[in-house]
Order: C-alpha cells, then sequence, then structure tokens
C-alpha cells in the first residue's frame, strides 16, 4: 500500500479520500532536517504553506510521485526540482479563492473603521469614540493588481460597495478588465492614483518587492495598501517607514516575507497597520475545498491516473484534461509503439493532430506521445512531468503539424518517428470515443486495436506468406489472437499486424525474417 506524508493541517475530508488508497501519516511541525529523514518512506507529501520542499527535501524523496498543495501558492515547493525527478506537483486553483478574496474586503474595512483596534479598546474598558474615526470606501479608488480569480472576486464585491477600479495585470485583456468593470491601467497610475491598494498577485523574481521605498513615494498620503497574496511583494521595513512617516496612510498585511513573523518594526504600529498570521484560505468552506481537491488529486496520481490540476505539466488544465484524456492514452500508445518500431535513438517525432483533433491544444498529446516514446529507455521513470525535459535532453525533435482535411476518422493521431534505424509511422484513432484503434502502420491501412504484445511484418502480398507464418509461429506454441493485413495495392508491398497471447519466444523474429517474401519484422509490447 502506498503511504502518504501529511506535514500541515489538512482537513480530515482529504484523510478520508487518503486512507481509501493509502497509508497517512499526519505529522505536522516537522523540521526540515526531521522531513528530510522521514521523506524516503513515503509515495506522497501533502502540505499547506507551513512546508518548505527544498531540493533537499525532494533529493531525499526518493519514492515521491506526487507532492500537492491543499491551497495555491506553491512558492514553498521547488517545483523545478521536482520537475526534473519527475515529481507532479499539484494544487487547488479555485477551493480557497472566496476565502482569499473575502479576507482582503475584510482587511480593506478593518482598515477603513480600525476594527481591530477599537475592538481591543473596549475589551480593555475603554469607550473611546474620537480615536476610532474611519473613512468609507464608497466612490474611492480600489487599485487591484492582479486581476485573477480572487483579483476579480475582490473586484466584484468592490463595484458593488460603490467603488471606482483600476486594475493592473500585464497578462489580461481590456476587455476582460472592463468585463469585471475594472479599468486597466499602467502600475504607476494605479499607484498615483488609488485610496486603496489590493495585491492578488504570485511572488516572482518580477513582482518581488514591487512595494518598495520608491513606489511607496508614489502613493497618495492616504492610501492604503491590503497584503493577502505573498510575503516579499512589499518591503517591509519601507512599509513601515512609509506609515510611520505618513507617505501612506496604513496597510493590513496577511502574509510575511518570513512566516511565521518574527521580530517586526510592524508589529510596534497602531491602528494604522492590521496584520493577521496567513489567514486568508482558513475558513471551514476553503480547507474542505482544498482538501477533497487535493486528496482525489493525490489519490489519482498513486492509482495511476492523471492529476486535474497539475502545475508542472504543460498546458494541461482540469478541462482540457477532461476532454483530452482518452486522446492522451491514443498519443501514449502510439508513442509507445511507433519507439518500438524504429528501435534505436529517435532524433525526430512528427505528430500530426488529424481531423477534428486539429483544432485542440497539441501540448497535452506530444506530452503523452513522448511519455510513451522514451517508454522502452526509461520505464516507470518518465511521466507526463518530465517527458519533455528527458526527451529535450536526449535531443529529440518534436515537430507539431495539423491536418484538419483528413477526414478518416473523427479526430486521429499520427506521429513518425525518424532515427538512427529509419523511419516508421503509426496512426491511430478512437472509436465511441474511447476505444483505440491503430488506422495505419507504416502508409499501410489497417483497423486493430493494439494489445499488449503484437508482431508487425513488412511482407509482399502473395498467397502463403499468411500460412508460413501461422505455422512458425504454431511450431513454437505462439497463439495468435488476431491478425490483420494492411495493403494499397494488390500483390504490392503490405503490413501484417498480428496480436498475440504471449510473448515472442527468443530467436524466433530472426526465423520469421528469413521466411521468403517477409522483408522486415517487428515486435512490440504495450
Ligand atoms: N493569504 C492566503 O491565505 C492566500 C493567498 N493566495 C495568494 O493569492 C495570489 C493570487 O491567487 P489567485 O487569484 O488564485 O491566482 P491567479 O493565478 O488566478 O491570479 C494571479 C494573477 O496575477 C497576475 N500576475 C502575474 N504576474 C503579475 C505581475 N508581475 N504583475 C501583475 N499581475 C501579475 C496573473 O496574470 C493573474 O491574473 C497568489 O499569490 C496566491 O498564492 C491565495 C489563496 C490564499
Ligand atoms: O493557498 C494559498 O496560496 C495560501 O496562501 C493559503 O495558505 P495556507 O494553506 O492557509 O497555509
Amino acid at each position: 500500500m502506498s503511504k502518504v506524508l501529511v506535514s500541515d493541517p489538512i482537513d480530515k475530508a482529504g484523510i478520508d479520500i487518503l486512507s481509501q488508497v493509502a497509508t497517512v501519516d499526519v505529522k505536522t511541525g516537522l523540521k526540515p532536517a526531521e522531513l528530510q529523514e522521514i521523506i524516503g518512506e513515503y509515495d506522497a507529501l501533502m502540505i499547506r504553506s507551513g512546508t518548505r520542499v527544498t531540493q533537499e527535501i525532494i533529493e531525499a524523496g526518493t519514492q515521491l510521485k506526487i507532492i500537492g498543495r491543499a491551497g495555491v501558492g506553491v512558492d514553498n515547493v521547488d517545483v523545478a526540482a521536482a520537475t526534473r525527478k519527475g515529481i507532479v506537483v499539484v494544487n487547488s486553483p479555485e477551493g480557497n479563492t472566496i476565502a482569499a478574496a473575502e479576507h482582503a474586503l475584510a482587511m480593506m474595512l478593518s482598515l477603513s473603521r480600525h476594527i481591530p483596534d477599537a475592538n481591543a479598546s473596549v475589551k480593555k474598558g475603554e469607550w473611546d469614540r474620537k480615536t476610532f474615526v474611519g473613512a468609507e470606501v464608497y466612490k474611492k479608488t480600489l487599485g487591484i493588481v492582479g486581476l485573477g480569480k480572487i483579483g476579480s472576486h475582490v473586484a466584484n464585491v468592490a463595484k458593488a460597495m460603490g467603488m471606482k477600479l483600476l486594475a493592473y495585470d500585464p497578462f489580461i485583456s481590456r476587455e476582460r478588465a472592463e468585463q469585471i468593470g475594472c479599468q486597466l491601467v499602467e502600475l504607476d497610475l494605479l499607484f498615483q492614483q488609488a485610496d486603496y491598494i489590493t495585491l492578488h498577485i504570485p511572488k516572482t523574481p518580477e513582482t518581488a518587492n514591487l512595494i518598495n521605498a520608491k513606489t511607496l513615494a508614489k502613493m497618495k498620503p492616504n492610501a492604503r495598501i491590503i497584503n493577502c497574496a505573498r510575503g516579499g511583494i512589499i518591503d517591509e521595513a519601507a512599509l513601515a517607514t512609509a506609515v510611520k512617516e505618513g507617505t501612506i496612510a496604513g496597510a493590513a498585511l496577511d502574509v510575511f516575507a518570513s512566516e511565521p513573523l518574527g521580530e517586526s518594526e510592524l508589529r510596534s504600529l497602531g491602528k494604522e497597520i492590521i496584520l493577521t498570521p496567513h489567514l486568508g484560505a482558513s475558513t471551514a468552506e476553503a480547507q474542505v475545498n482544498v482538501a477533497i481537491d487535493v486528496a482525489e488529486q493525490i489519490r489519482d496520481v498513486l492509482l495511476g491516473l492523471p492529476a486535474r490540476s497539475a502545475v508542472n505539466i504543460p498546458g494541461l488544465g482540469p478541462d482540457i484534461l477532461e476532454e483530452l484524456k482518452p486522446y492522451m492514452e491514443l498519443a501514449e500508445t502510439l508513442g509507445n509503439l511507433v519507439g518500438q518500431l524504429a528501435g534505436g535513438r529517435v532524433e525526430t517525432l512528427n505528430v500530426t493532430l488529424q481531423g477534428d483533433l486539429a483544432t485542440n491544444k497539441s501540448q497535452p498529446l506530444i506530452i503523452a506521445a513522448l511519455k510513451g516514446l522514451l517508454y522502452q529507455a526509461l520505464r516507470e521513470r518518465v511521466n507526463y512531468v518530465n517527458a519533455n525535459i528527458e526527451a529535450k535532453e536526449r535531443g529529440i525533435r518534436v515537430i507539431e503539424t495539423r491536418d484538419a482535411s483528413a477526414r478518416d476518422y473523427a479526430g486521429s493521431l499520427h506521429l513518425e518517428a525518424t532515427g538512427t534505424l529509419g523511419t516508421h509511422s503509426v496512426t491511430g484513432a478512437l472509436l465511441g470515443d474511447k476505444e483505440i484503434h491503430l488506422t495505419d502502420v507504416d502508409g499501410f491501412p489497417i483497423n486493430v486495436p493494439p494489445s499488449k504484445y503484437m508482431l508487425f511484418t513488412l511482407h509482399r502480398d502473395m498467397p502463403g506468406i499468411i500460412g508460413k507464418l501461422g505455422s512458425l509461429l504454431g511450431s513454437f506454441n505462439v497463439n495468435i489472437a488476431s491478425m490483420q493485413v494492411g495493403r494499397k495495392i494488390v500483390r504490392g508491398d503490405a503490413v501484417m499486424a498480428l496480436s498475440i497471447d504471449d510473448p515472442l519466444p527468443d530467436g524466433i523474429l530472426e526465423e520469421i525474417k528469413q521466411v521468403s517474401g517477409i522483408r522486415d519484422a517487428y515486435t512490440v509490447t504495450l
């Protein structure tokens, strides 16, 4: 049975799902060295933001197949190191969107009305109404940095509160921003005009210290900043200085450059600063959502199925996966088959998406085809995560073509592999949307479902060949399950595809190649 380590607090709903397929150990609060020592026993690791999954941890995780982040941000995981080792990294892109957006909005209103300090003052026995005079958000300008899932929900609610919305996000269109009711502007203009600035971007090299002494100086004296995204996007020392000196009016922070927050000047500031301990995703609802979302993906990967929200498999979102899953299986089977027909080292793989498939995303299919192609060389070490890297390292050139005019099947996939021993091609399609059929081998039309053990021959189409091959296989006690011949012209060249019940015994392939009329023969195990 597989073993899963859960190293941060995760809702029971997730643990229950994992327990169906694995032994689950919940060990929270581990020190890095403790985690490094035990990670080697585990097939999967489930975390939140509390566990740092460094390269050392990944190297020590020799059995790891998947790291599941029950939340959005994966900046605490060395994703590049995981990818190199073929470890899938998954997250829950939407499970805590509402929770994080509501926390940002709560922070904005709390900051405007001094709720945390007013509450503390009343609880101390005071009745001070003068100190806590606030500001309204109605008709004020909210600058949203990052108009993704959380930023968009903040925009919707803020609009309903009568705020004017500016947004900065270089990766979304003006039309999309306008649909959400935001005017897309340059960052400088947002800094200059906003009364409230809320951050909803990932921490990347581009966004690190985005809010610093220089950018703070551009803001209005009544500006208030809310950060429920990631620590390190704000230079905390510069922020503390700006608030103390009145360059801006205040800030509400849920996330910090280093967590838990240690000694910090921010702690010593008054009601202008609100601090929460990374609570954005901490609602009962969000924790159930993310736990189920990620536990299901860990379960699937441990059962050998693909994950729907893998962050290190390019172009493979849940909607795409749902649609393309059967075609990915087709691509993988064809990749494995053409790799074995080509033998030797493959240098170029031509991938042609035909018919209806031509309008689809190609990246997942190419990855699946490469996974199949590399299977003979790498066995279980190749997967959807590292297939691209492994192919690049082996110098395999991938050429993608689309041919919407091919109409034999609704959608089919054609792979052609050229290597040190020559060129071979296979085409396949799905029957009834899920049953894989080989429809062409080396340019000869056939129609057979692939089977575990197969034998292909290239021969002259002439009487007696099938009989000779049948008797030869019979004399070695090889049982033929099915057989089909594909030819282009009568008595020309032809291809024979046989499904056999067992692997071909050693030496027999050479004898088959000696049969007069047979030019070549290949065994394939799928
Ligand atoms: N405090 C908490 O507990 C939580 C924090 N988060 C954090 O919130 C952030 C946003 O999450 P989502 O909205 O779900 O992500 P998302 O991926 O839907 O949106 C992020 C947006 O940022 C934009 N972006 C990327 N680089 C940018 C740049 N340099 N400048 C401006 N925009 C840029 C992207 O185009 C995208 O639209 C993430 O950092 C996530 O980790 C998420 C959930 C809970
Ligand atoms: O989902 C995210 O990105 C978060 O920051 C939430 O973090 P958490 O799971 O609450 O430690």
